[in-house]
């Protein structure tokens, strides 16, 4: 796996300082709120069983599905819901943890839904922004890092599947995915 990656971005504890420090602001901003944190399926598992655990207030969570990218490395623009939440919405103050805010078309679509159906309120938490990709307008109130136009790996990002298990976060390699022929 290491032989893919071009430059590592992130080590473990460079991420750990971030999480650390986003933890921090969601626990003083929903003190005494009915926090529920919603993570999107799969990339963001990594960082939401981390940052779950640097909050320290009341927090429920909960989990959805989404698909966009098919096995390649760029979107197709068409958002699927592969799995719904378990809960109703009414009544919750609503956090989405997504590992990565890109193009928009995922998060854009998910504010969409989650807000018709009736919560207090909803926010977007994104480890990593690549704003520079942007096509809709969609922004974060917590951001980890913003990161330049390239495809990463790691912490639950993955190419095709693969890499997700890596501990930190690195630039794939082009080649991996230009001899794989992916679109
Ligand atoms: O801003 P966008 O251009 O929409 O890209 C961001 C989305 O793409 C990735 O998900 P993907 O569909 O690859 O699923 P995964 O989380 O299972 O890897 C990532 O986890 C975000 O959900
Ligand atoms: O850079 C990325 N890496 C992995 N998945 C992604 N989904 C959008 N951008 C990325």
């Amino acid at each position: 796996m290491m032989q893919d990656i071009e430059e590592v971005l992130f080590t473990e504890r460079q991420i750990a300082v971030i999480v650390e420090r986003i933890g921090k602001e969601i626990s003083r901003d929903y003190r005494g709120k009915n926090l529920l944190l919603v993570s999107v399926l799969k990339g963001s598992v990594v960082f939401m069983a981390d940052l779950m655990r640097s909050i320290d207030i009341p927090a429920r969570i909960d989990f959805m599905a989404t698909s966009s990218y098919g096995s390649g490395v760029k979107t197709s623009g068409v958002v699927k819901i592969v799995k719904d939440l378990d809960i109703e919405l009414e009544g919750y103050d609503i956090v989405i943890v997504e590992d990565i805010l890109d193009s928009g078309k995922t998060l854009s679509y998910l504010l969409d839904i989650l807000q018709s159906r009736g919560p207090r309120s909803i926010r977007i938490c994104t480890l990593f922004d690549k704003p520079e990709r942007r096509e809709v307008d969609v922004q974060a109130t917590y951001t980890g890092a913003e990161i330049p136009d390239a495809f990463i790996v790691g912490y639950g990002l993955d190419y095709d599947e693969k890499y997700r298990n890596l501990p930190f976060v690195g630039i794939l390699k082009p080649s991996v995915y230009e001899t794989a022929g992916a679109d």
